[in-house]
């Protein structure tokens, strides 16, 4: 949801950050904007006494960052971005500018200058507007920078050296992160907190505002003395209301461009009349580019997930392409453009010291990370992919060959080597793990003394019920292969007291006793003649007052995520919320009850009628 209609004046374009910092594509995305990133090669080392203030010499550098990326750009393509954003912090001790420490030495050397003292901290922006016209670049740039002023408690040498040693300063403008660690030694901040994180959002904003939105006359005489409209100017306006604009457009209505040397009234260059006639050229595609292009982006994931990136990162990151090549035993020139894509993909970051891994990356691509999907993205790509590239032929045979994709894969799994079997157990597990809790949590379920989680695989959602149920007896059943490989899966605590597994086939064999059934994201996977089967199974075992507990892939229009659709496209479409509910009551539950779980997962709740 783009909360803000300025930043919404970009949601037609395609607009690139110029940056490789983590936090600012954080900052961005986390305020609606949708970009790609394309990490800058300009070497920061512009002479910072040719500038008669540090702000200027930040400013200079955002711009330089951002045009190399315009140009480079333009160059590959022969067609540049719409929008190119750059940006560069600096941290300003008197005339004295500190930028990333180069190494701990630095750090102490920055820290120790900033003990106990005041500083400044600035951003500059450059917000470059590209237009390709017979083979050449034309560019607008708009620039801004933002002050924000920090201070610093008195530290003692052990704090510094302990800070240090985490690590935490080395990418850091001035040898410190404020949103983290480093904000232990922040004794007060004034200005724009974001500023100092990386990006100032508000200014940001507010120069979107000036760009796109040109004044009316009572605005102009409204703000004559500050061309930079007010917070709250940006904040209400709408498209309707303020007749939005493009910024060729607006540079003609006479709102300028913020000079570095704080002149705010000139007006930037305009550009060329290609830009002026933008408004007769349908929006840019970006969504649709996106899309054509995602599966190139899964390759690249599965690929380095494959390759074991993510763990050799985590275990000896960051690492420059060559040493990353040799331990992979991959071709250098080819990994360096797998490891840019991935820092483009925001998987990796890409500084000095060589690349590593990200946030989510350790969080979630390294395999033996608690919360980790490589299990998910190993299986897909041996597997789901294969499936996906026989969509068209399932479409052409009609919907039940399409459900049958995803049984057959089934049925090919289960006839199979315990390879395969482990790989499936992998991604179920790591899916599981995500939306465990919020499938046992979705209703009270505390009137039911046991459990009997179908399909239930290694357990997950199992040890969660039981962990949320304290007198709950879960029952986990699953096929034999099954339930032999998932010792591998289970780690202690007490709850797996209460947790058993049954070897059984859910079509063929009885059905272990049990107060409530569940079936977590089973019923997508198989034809409706073996979907009614197995329902109807259950509810001849399930007691009256008992219940069956079913979580599925939510449906788009109950403001699901696009991906789950995509999860299970070659699965059919998933049910709606009523459709749930007539599936439950044919098979005689009553009091059909549904929930959302999570982004992923829609849960429903019946309860047995007396036959
Ligand atoms: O409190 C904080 N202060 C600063 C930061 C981060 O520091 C860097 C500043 O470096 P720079 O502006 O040169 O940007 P890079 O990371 O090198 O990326 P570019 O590709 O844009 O050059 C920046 O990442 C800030 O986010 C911080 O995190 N906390």
């Amino acid at each position: 949801m783009v909360l803000c209609p300025v930043i919404g004046k970009l949601q037609h374009k395609r607009v690139v950050l110029a940056s490789a910092s983590p936090r600012r594509q954080e900052i961005l995305s986390n305020a609606g904007l949708r970009f790609e990133v394309v990490p800058s090669r300009f070497k920061e080392k512009l002479h910072k006494a040719s500038f008669a203030t540090p702000y200027a010499y930040a400013v200079e550098t955002a711009k330089q960052k951002a045009l190399e990326v315009a140009g480079r750009m333009h160059q590959k393509d022969l067609r540049a971005p719409d929008v190119v954003i750059g940006a560069d912090t600096i941290v300003a001790v008197g005339a004295m500018i500190l930028e990333k420490p180069v190494d701990k030495q630095d750090a102490y050397r920055m820290l120790s200058r900033l003990n106990g003292k005041e500083h400044s901290v600035f951003t500059g922006v450059a917000i470059v507007h590209c237009c390709s016209k017979d083979g050449r670049l034309d560019t607008e740039v708009s620039e801004f920078y933002e002050e924000t002023t920090v201070k610093f408690s008195e530290l003692s040498e052990e704090l510094l050296w302990e800070y240090i040693n985490s690590g935490e300063p080395m990418d850091k403008a001035g040898g410190y992160g404020i949103q983290a660690l480093g904000g232990m030694l922040v004794e007060y901040v004034h200005g724009d907190f974001l500023n100092v994180v990386g990006f100032p959002l508000n200014h940001f904003c507010k120069e979107l505002a000036r760009l796109y939105y040109p004044p009316r006359p009572e605005d102009l005489r409204r703000v004559r003395h500050d061309s930079i409209p007010a917070v709250d100017t940006f904040e209400n306006l709408s498209d309707s209301e303020a007749g939005g604009s493009d910024p060729g457009q607006s540079a003609k209505g006479g709102r300028g461009g913020e000079q570095v040397d704080g002149d705010r009234s000139q007006a930037p260059r305009t550009l060329d009349a290609a830009l002026n006639g933008a408004e007769s050229r349908p929006p840019f595609p970006t969504g649709l580019l996106e899309l054509m292009d995602g599966f190139k982006a899964s390759k690249v994931l599965f690929t380095a997930c494959k390759l074991k990136l993510f763990d050799v990162l985590k275990d000896q990151g960051p690492l420059q392409a060559v040493d990353v090549a040799r331990k992979l035993s991959t071709c250098a020139g080819r990994t360096e453009q797998l490891l840019d894509v991935c820092a483009a993909l925001g998987l990796l970051e890409k500084t000095h010291r060589g690349y590593g891994n990200t946030e989510v990356a350790t969080l979630h691509l390294v395999s033996d990370g608690e919360h980790s999907l490589q299990g998910l993205a190993e299986y897909n790509d041996a597997h789901v992919w294969g499936v996906f590239t026989r969509l068209g032929l399932a479409v052409r045979e009609g919907a039940d060959q399409t459900r049958g994709a995803l049984g057959a894969m089934e049925e090919e799994r289960l006839s199979q080597s315990k390879e395969l079997t482990l790989q499936f157990m992998r991604a179920k597990h790591s899916l599981s793990k995500l939306t465990a809790h919020h499938v046992a949590t979705a209703f009270d379920l505390s009137r039911f003394a046991s459990a009997c989680d179908l399909g239930g695989c290694t357990g997950i959602l199992a040890r969660e019920l039981a962990q949320e149920y304290p007198r709950l007896q879960v029952t986990v059943f699953d096929l034999p292969e099954v339930t032999e490989l998932s010792g591998g899966f289970q780690r202690g605590g007490r709850q797996t007291e209460r947790i058993r597994f049954v070897p059984g086939d859910i079509f063929k064999d009885s059905l272990p006793e049990a107060d409530l059934y569940v079936l977590s994201r089973i019923l997508q996977d198989w034809p409706d003649d073996k979907l009614h089967k197995l329902l109807s199974r259950i509810s001849s075992s399930c007691k009256p007052g008992g219940g069956l507990l079913v979580a599925e892939a939510a449906a788009e229009e109950e403001g699901a995520s696009r991906s789950p659709r995509l999860r299970t496209l070659s699965a059919g479409q998933p049910r709606s919320a009523d459709e749930h509910r007539r599936l439950l009551q044919r098979h005689g539950f009553r009091d059909v009850r549904v929930a959302r779980a999570g982004d992923l997962l829609c849960v429903v709740l019946g309860t047995r009628a007396a036959p």
